[in-house]
């Protein structure tokens, strides 16, 4: 099952960048929109691994030739082996990895999920209703994951975004091999939110696919947040707003979530 989230920019009317400081802004959402879909790998892993048990156990049995019912077994193997080797063409990303691809930005990333754990397991995630801060220690771990992915320089400062990401993700969801593909209508770094539309984009695809919301997924169409859900969602983006930002007021994930 693949989910979709989207999310929209604001525009600050009056007050923008004094809210930083504790004064009160004016602002509203807008109808451009950061859309995030999310996969997990494991959703089609299951019959590649169905494939792969059965091959085993043919390979064991194929060693012993006998007939069945008037036939070779080996005329039983071809077959299965075949249907292994469908499978594995069919599950071509079924592997052991999440995947982020920023469309907008034309960057793609890759690591192996085993490489992540690795480097976060210690920091005792996931913690899905209970939004956290990246602490200092985190930052530097998940520092040392996006430095892996030889980040072009021209486009470095986006490497906050990829960090956000990184921390949001393995927070709410843990070590799961997944596909993320985000797009965007909103240009970036022009005062219209687009980092905040990321994170909150990105936290509905996280949050939809887990317990801690209650969404109606055999409805058609945009399902909206509940109330309480929404506080958990503008919570974790607010986090992921802090990576980016450093000390942001939380008006822009404020209005990204609770806008239209
Ligand atoms: N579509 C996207 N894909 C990846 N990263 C993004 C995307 N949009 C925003 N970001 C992240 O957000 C950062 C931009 O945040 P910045 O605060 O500079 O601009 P803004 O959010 O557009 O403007 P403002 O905060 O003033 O409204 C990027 O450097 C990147 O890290
Ligand atoms: C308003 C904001 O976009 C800063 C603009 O100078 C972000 C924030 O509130 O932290």
């Amino acid at each position: 099952m693949e989910i979709k989230a989207r999310a929209p920019g604001k525009i600050i009317l009056a007050g923008e960048h004094a809210v930083v400081h504790g004064s009160t802004a004016v602002a509203a959402s807008f109808d451009l929109f950061t859309l995030c879909s999310l996969r997990f790998h494991s959703d089609s892993g299951e019959a590649y691994m169905n494939w792969v048990d059965l091959g085993l156990l043919e390979m064991v049995i194929g060693r012993y030739p006998f007939y069945i019912m008037g036939r070779w077994v080996c005329y039983e193997r071809f077959l299965l082996w075949m249907g292994v080797f469908v499978e594995l063409a069919y599950n071509g990303e079924n592997d052991d990895t999440l995947n982020l691809s920023l469309k907008s930005v034309g960057l793609e990333f890759s690591w192996s999920v085993g490489r992540i754990r690795e480097a976060l397991s210690h920091l005792g995630g996931p913690f899905l209703s209970t939004p956290t801060s990246c602490s200092t220690e985190a930052v530097r771990c998940i520092a040392a994951l996006v430095e892996e992915q030889n980040f072009p320089e021209a486009k470095i400062g986006l490497a906050t975004g990829v960090s956000a990401f990184l921390w949001l993700y393995t927070s709410i969801q843990g070590f799961k091999p997944a596909t993320v593909v985000v797009t965007s209508d909103l240009p970036v770094g022009a005062g219209l939110g687009s980092s905040a539309a990321f994170c909150v984009s990105l936290t509905a695809t996280l949050l939809a696919y887990s317990d801690s919301v209650s969404l109606d997924k055999n409805q058609q169409g945009w399902l909206a947040y509940g109330d309480s859900d929404l506080d958990l969602l503008n919570k974790w983006a607010f986090e992921g707003e802090k990576i980016i930002h450093g000390k942001p007021s939380g008006l822009d994930n404020t209005v990204s979530t609770y806008g239209m």
